[in-house]
C-alpha cells in the first residue's frame, strides 16, 4: 500500500507539426489505501495522468512519488503498480489460468506462492470455474475479471483502472462495480480509477478529481462536490439530473437586494446570507445555481419562493420524479417523491433551499457562494 503524489506535472506530446498539451501541472495528494476517481470528459487527460503514474508514458515536468520514493526515472515493473485495462489486454493464446499467472511467473515467484496467490484472487473473482478457457470464448464481464485478476495478483501498492466497465452492458457494469467496490474494501489498496461516467465516480470513490482541458478543476468528496462546487464546470458536470442555471441580474426592492431573471422581469428575494456575498462582489450580473434536488413544492422554513410557475413536462420515474416547471421564462427541473405526482400545464410554485442556492460570477465562471463558505464567511 502506499500514497501517490504528483507535483506540478505536466504531459505534452509533441509530433513532427504540433504540441498538445495533455495535462498541465496536476499537483495531487492520493491517500494510503485511498479510492480515488479521474473523472472528466473525454481528451481532459485523465488517461495520460494514469499512464504516467503507471510509467507507460513519460513525464514532460514535475514529479510522481509511490510512497517516499520518485518514480519518474523507474520502469513500471520497479514501481509496483498495476493496471487493468479499458480492452483487457488479456493474452488470446493463454488460458485465463496462464493469463493469471504470467506476471508472477515473469518475475520468478516460486510454485507454492503462485498458487497461493492464483487461489486467493480466484476466490475473490469468482474464476474458478473459466480457469481452463481461452479469454477469447469468455463473456466481456469474464474478459473483466480475469483482467483484474492478473493484475491483483501481483499484489500491487497501488492498482489503476482506466474505464474498466465502459465495454460491459448496464445489468453487468452495475455489478461489476459493485465487485470492484468490495475488492477495496477487502484489500484497501491505493486505487486510482479513470471514468467520464459521474455516477460511476459518485458510487465508488472516497474523492474524486475533476478535469477538464488538461486542468485539475478541483477535488473533494462527493459531498464536497454537490454542495461546494468551485465553478460553473464541477457543478455542472457532477449531479444527476443536472444543476439548473439561472442568469441573473442584480436589482433592488425597497432597499432589498433582489435577483432579477434575465429573460424576464421575474424576481427572486435574495436571503440575507447571500446579500453579504453580492454586497462584497460589486457584480451586476450573476448566475443563479440550485439543484434539482434542492427545491420543494410546498413553503417550508429556510426556502425562499418563486411563484407561478407552470408545469411543463413530468417525467414518471419509479423510485423518484423528475418535473421541470416553466418559471420567469425558464425551465426548472424538480426531483420529487415518486408518489408526488403532477399534471402537464398545472400552476406550481417553487421553494428554494437557501443553504442550496449558488452564486456564480459569470465572467470568472467561480461559485461566489463556496468561496464565501470555505473561508467561513457564509
Ligand atoms: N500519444 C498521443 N499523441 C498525441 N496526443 C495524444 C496522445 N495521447 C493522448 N493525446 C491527446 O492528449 C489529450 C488527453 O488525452 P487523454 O487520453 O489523456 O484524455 P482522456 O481524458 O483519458 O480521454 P478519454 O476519456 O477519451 O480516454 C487529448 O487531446 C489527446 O488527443
Amino acid at each position: 500500500m502506499a500514497e501517490v503524489t504528483l507535483k506540478d506535472v505536466r504531459k505534452v506530446y509533441k509530433s513532427q507539426n504540433e504540441e498538445v498539451l495533455a495535462v498541465k501541472d496536476l499537483s495531487l495528494e492520493i491517500r494510503d489505501g485511498e479510492f480515488m476517481c479521474f473523472l472528466g470528459p473525454s481528451g481532459c487527460g485523465k488517461t495520460s495522468t494514469l499512464r504516467m503514474i503507471v510509467g507507460l508514458e513519460e513525464i514532460t515536468n514535475g514529479e510522481i512519488y509511490i510512497g517516499d520514493r520518485i518514480v519518474n526515472d523507474l520502469t513500471p515493473q520497479e514501481r509496483n503498480v498495476a493496471m487493468s485495462f479499458e480492452t483487457y489486454a488479456l493474452y488470446t493464446h493463454l488460458t485465463v489460468k496462464e493469463n493469471l499467472l504470467f506476471p508472477l511467473k515473469a518475475r520468478g515467484l516460486n510454485k507454492s506462492d503462485q498458487q497461493r496467490r492464483l487461489r486467493k484472487v480466484v476466490d475473490m473473482l469468482e474464476i474458478k470455474d473459466i480457469l481452463d478457457r481461452s479469454p477469447s470464448s469468455l463473456s466481456g464481464g469474464q474478459q473483466q475479471r480475469v483482467s483484474l485478476g492478473r493484475a491483483l495478483i501481483r499484489q500491487p501498492d497501488v492498482f489503476l483502472l482506466d474505464e474498466p466497465l465502459s465495454h460491459l452492458d448496464v445489468s453487468l457494469r452495475i455489478s461489476t462495480r459493485s465487485r470492484i467496490k468490495r475488492l477495496h474494501n477487502q484489500l484497501s489498496t491505493t486505487m486510482i480509477y479513470v471514468t467520464h461516467d459521474q455516477l460511476e465516480a459518485i458510487s465508488l470513490a472516497d474523492r474524486i478529481a475533476v478535469m477538464n482541458f488538461a486542468e485539475l478543476q478541483q477535488v473533494g468528496t462527493r459531498e464536497e462536490l454537490l454542495d461546494r462546487p468551485k465553478n460553473i464546470f464541477v457543478a455542472d458536470f457532477i449531479g444527476e439530473p443536472p444543476i439548473n442555471f439561472v442568469n441573473c441580474k442584480l436589482d433592488k426592492n425597497d432597499d432589498k437586494f433582489v435577483l432579477r431573471f434575465k429573460n424576464s422581469h421575474y424576481t427572486i428575494e435574495l436571503p440575507e446570507k447571500l446579500e453579504k456575498v453580492i454586497k462584497k462582489e460589486y457584480i451586476e450580473d450573476v448566475i443563479l445555481g440550485i439543484r434539482p434536488h434542492d427545491i420543494l413544492f410546498r413553503e417550508k422554513k429556510g426556502y425562499v419562493g418563486l411563484e407561478n410557475g407552470t408545469v411543463e413536462i413530468f417525467e414518471f420515474l419509479g423510485e423518484e420524479n423528475h418535473v421541470t416547471v416553466n418559471i420567469g421564462g425558464e425551465s426548472i427541473t424538480v426531483v420529487t417523491d415518486a408518489k408526488d405526482y403532477f399534471k402537464e400545464g398545472e400552476k406550481v410554485d417553487l421553494y428554494l433551499s437557501q443553504d442550496k442556492i449558488h452564486l456564480f460570477d459569470p465572467e470568472t465562471e467561480e461559485c461566489l457562494t463556496t468561496r464565501y463558505k470555505n473561508q467561513g464567511l457564509i
